[in-house]
């Protein structure tokens, strides 16, 4: 675990001492666009046209925030037009690495270098900061086009659609300050709550995460109670972006991260609504649960000092949702 400094790579742990002992995420810092034409979109750079075959995203399965973009990319039909690779589920001194001796880890298949820093110092020499997945790398520029999932997953719902022929939209016009108005609940409570729980360093920073966390998932129990999906009968990235923290809940947040005033399967509406996203075409296939179990049990040493995985309980994703109806 570290960051890079002036393109150098150090070993060290999130500082929580200076903020009170809460934990807090710092911004993603590659921020261009990917767009159907090659226009700049709404920030960053332009340049980064959207053509089959040319870019490439890095990826852990374990990562809530990665998972948001391999499900964009299932669901928007591009897993012919974006390859990918897969890091180690550990995440140690050097950070997330290459190594291959875990099922699904494929290796740095664009350039086989052993760590994840090593793409982003090739993307910039002097790069100071966190080492994040996901990333997504332009094989013909050289350079990394976005390091922010929430960014690349609206790039994936339209940039390709010419080429791909899915015209899928979870991001419709007529729904967007809505739709951002429970992403923000949901992702400072929810997606970033189980974190904030979890890696906080001070009672104080924990209740004031976990409270929050339970009162939103109380809030989305209700309101999942009324729709099918967050807003009415269709999916919108809303519901992706809740998706890929629900279905880590119960074998990671509860535990390790101390969220354990309930579990997922004790919300009725929420669990059957993590099914019904789950059973949607191709998504089962980007849930690696043993990645998932792995990393955050083997990888955080001040919560989990004697690395153990626990035993978990066995959850039926495939069990019918009933959510149709
Ligand atoms: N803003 C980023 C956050 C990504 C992120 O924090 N990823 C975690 C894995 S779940 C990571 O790579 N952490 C490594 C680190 O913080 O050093 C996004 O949503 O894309």
């Amino acid at each position: 675990m570290g960051l890079l400094v002036d393109g150098e790579w150090v070993d060290k742990w999130y500082d929580t001492k200076s903020t009170g002992g809460k934990f807090v995420r710092s911004q993603a810092q590659f921020r261009n666009w990917l767009t159907a034409d090659g226009s700049a979109g709404p920030s960053g750079q332009e340049g980064f046209k959207a053509e089959s075959g040319r870019y490439h995203l890095y990826v852990s399965y374990a990562c809530p925030w990665a998972h948001r973009t391999l499900i964009f990319r299932e669901l928007k039909d591009l897993r012919d037009h974006i390859t990918v690779s897969v890091v180690h589920p550990d995440m140690l001194s050097h950070g997330w690495t290459f190594r291959m001796d875990d099922d699904g880890a494929t290796g740095d298949t664009l350039f086989g270098h052993d760590f994840l820093h090593q793409i982003y110092t090739q993307a910039d020499p002097d790069y100071s900061g966190r080492v994040t997945v996901p990333v997504l790398w332009d094989k013909e520029r050289k350079t990394i086009v976005s390091n922010e999932s929430s960014e690349i997953i609206r790039m994936f719902n339209s940039a390709f659609d010419e080429i791909t022929g899915n015209t899928l939209d979870f991001w419709p016009e007529a729904q967007r300050d809505a739709i951002e108005t429970v992403n923000k609940r949901v992702y400072s409570n929810v997606n970033n709550g189980v974190y904030k729980s979890g890696f906080a360093t001070s009672q104080e920073a924990y209740d004031g995460a976990v409270v929050p966390l339970f009162e939103t998932l109380d809030w989305l129990e209700d309101r999942l109670s009324k729709s099918r999906f967050l807003m009415g009968d269709t999916q919108t990235e809303a519901d992706w972006r809740l998706f890929t923290t629900l279905v880590r809940f119960d074998s990671v947040y509860h535990l390790h991260f101390k969220c354990n005033k309930k579990r997922i399967v004790d919300y009725p509406n929420l669990w059957a609504y993590t099914r019904d996203l789950f059973q949607t075409p191709g998504v089962a296939e980007t849930v690696n649960m043993p990645h998932i179990v792995r990393h955050y049990h083997y990888s955080h040493e001040s919560i989990n000092p004697h690395r153990i995985l626990p035993i978990n309980p066995d959850l039926d994703f495939w069990e019918p949702h009933g959510r149709g109806a």
